[in-house]
């Protein structure tokens, strides 16, 4: 049982004082049923001595099994919180090739759904550590009055665990199929969601969406109806072994192994009194199982995201040039996007430049070629597959590209407006209310608090809002991609023809992907790309 397994686990340090006090419940709750027992056929016995001892017992049972079941619940709960953190973490240290590789799904299903399965079983997984340890003080004490009756006893047992594993077998395989079932309906529902507009002027490609929504739904549906299917039948095995063990016990031990009457009833009576715990075992297995498969996922996607880190893994972080730009320079620089099924996917390069620090460098060429990509070549985001990039003679390579790209703010197209200032929390209120209004945002958001009041604006004035912190960031470099695209006509002539010569006053290396060719001119060199190579490059300042 993974689930088990990986609690033990985790429990390291707890390990011992967890097994402590759901021992000390089983053994509290083993001696009621033997005070029981002995006080109900001796009832001279029954003075207010033995009434403190079973009372006394009793709290103690009660003591053992809550704390059991807080522990189990605080362990389960350290441990989601343990995974989280590390998930986060390795998010944080993957580069984006990895990221886009394991994909937004998968990692917002596991982190969201799988962790709230986990985090809802808990207590549950308390339940069934302290009910298996009743069980098996209980099954100490029936060994104790009739071996016989023990053997009959864990025979069930026995016939129960192979029961329950073949449900095992049968149900994992339908939980795991229902986790990749939800990727894709998290697909669906963001295609329903992202392209609600679109879907809005189709009724037949919303119908289409909506049918694939419900079909997965469906298949949900029969998965958990038939997961809920095989455990039914864990869950009403104790009764069927309550009452083959009472028939086993009336019927086959007094012919065969001589059991006098107070004996049988005491065997009936304890062969009742461990059916409750015998009951949560088998109820709580519904936990195990899903937990289990939750915990397996999760790990899956780990295993993914530690690929995706091995890749990006630096041993010793450097920063030769202390943000100080140099010229950049490439030398037969390579990129290609990888490939999931060996078909050759597209490719930037081999491509040679250099830009040197203060210049204003524009990309243009037609609709995917590769002008994006290369942006995120030039900034460090993709690895290149082949060449050099350089930046003042040193080579950029993993143990500093992250040094590189802190001298670069970029505006990617699908660039995202963080919540609030992250990276710049101490940045004066002042300087960003100024820059609020040399954007023409004023009156349209305002900046309280480490955060701008309204960011539903428009995507031309969230385009000048990211600008806002790129422009406090005040790095050497700065990378635009489409920045105009979306502008009005005042805007884009401000971009051009004020912002980016302001950037070059004060010596920043500019690099932007443009389709206005009105503004050439405010380059210093424009680069034409097709199908990923240079096509053409012209010097704007040339005679
Ligand atoms: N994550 C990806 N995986 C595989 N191929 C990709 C990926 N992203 C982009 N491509 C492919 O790379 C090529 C270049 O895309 P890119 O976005 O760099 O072009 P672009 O010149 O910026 O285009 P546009 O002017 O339309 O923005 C396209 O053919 C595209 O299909």
């Amino acid at each position: 049982m993974y689930v088990l397994d990986l609690l033990l686990e985790e429990a390291k340090g707890q390990r011992a004082s967890l097994l402590a006090v759901a021992t000390m419940g089983g053994i509290a709750n083993a001696l009621l049923l033997v005070g029981a027992n002995v006080l109900a056929g001796a009832p001279e016995w029954a003075d207010m001595r033995a009434l403190f001892l079973f009372g006394l017992t009793m709290a103690t049972y009660v003591l053992g099994a809550r704390a059991t079941y807080h522990r189990t619940t605080s362990l389960v709960e350290a441990l989601l919180h343990r995974i989280r953190t590390r998930i986060a973490e390795k998010i944080e240290r993957t580069e984006l090739e990895g990221l886009e590789r394991v994909g937004t799904a998968e990692i917002f299903d596991r982190v969201t759904e799988n962790m709230s399965v986990v985090s809802e079983q808990g207590w549950v997984l308390g339940s069934f550590l302290q009910a298996l340890f009743v069980l098996v003080f209980g099954l100490v004490y029936i060994a104790w009055i009739s071996l016989p009756a023990f053997a009959l006893i864990a025979l069930m047992l026995v016939f129960g665990f192979f029961i329950v594993q073949y449900r095992f077998d049968e149900v994992v395989p339908v939980l795991r199929q229902m986790g990749q079932l939800r990727l894709e309906l998290f697909d669906r529902v963001m295609d329903l969601l992202k392209g609600f507009k679109e879907a809005k002027f189709s009724r037949r490609r919303g119908r289409e969406i909506h049918d694939d929504i419900v079909t997965m739904a469906e298949s949900l549906r029969t998965g958990a109806v038939r997961t809920a299917e095989g455990l039914s039948g864990v869950l009403v095995m104790p009764n069927c072994v309550l009452y083959i063990l009472l028939g086993a016990v009336i019927f086959t031990l007094p012919r065969y192994s001589g059991v006098d009457v107070p004996t049988m009833a005491s065997l009936v009576t304890c062969t009742a009194f461990v059916w409750g715990p015998f009951t949560s075992v088998a109820g709580g297995l519904n936990a195990v199982f899903r937990s289990s498969v939750a915990f397996e996922q999760i790990r899956a996607l780990e295993g993914k995201l530690d690929e995706a880190v091995q890749r990006a893994a630096v041993q010793k972080p450097e920063d030769p040039w202390n943000g100080r730009m140099g010229t950049l320079s490439t030398r037969d620089i390579v990129y290609e996007y990888p490939s999931d099924n060996g078909d050759r996917c597209f490719r930037v390069g081999p491509l040679s430049l250099d830009i040197e620090p203060g210049e204003v460098v524009f990309l243009v060429g037609g609709n995917g070629s590769g002008k994006s990509t290369l942006l995120k070549v030039l900034t460090g985001l993709y690895p290149r597959s082949g060449g050099e990039l350089r930046v003042g003679g040193v080579l950029v390579q993993p143990e500093n590209v992250a040094a590189y790209r802190e001298m670069i703010s970029a505006i990617y197209s699908d660039f995202h407006l963080f919540s609030k200032l992250y990276g710049m929390l101490d940045a004066e209120p002042e300087a960003v209310r100024a820059l609020i209004a040399q954007m023409g945002l004023k009156g349209k958001t305002s900046f309280e608090e480490q955060q701008f009041t309204r960011r539903t604006l428009s995507t031309g004035q969230r385009r000048r809002l990211a600008t806002i912190m790129t422009l406090l960031e005040d790095r050497p470099v700065y990378v635009f991609d489409e920045w105009a695209a979306d502008q009005d006509p005042e805007f884009r002539r401000y971009f051009y023809e004020e912002l980016v010569p302001a950037l070059k006053g004060r010596g920043k290396t500019v690099i932007a992907v443009t389709h206005d060719d009105r503004y050439f001119h405010c380059a210093d060199r424009v680069i034409k790309l097709s199908y990923g190579k240079v096509q053409a490059t012209t010097r704007m300042d040339a005679p």
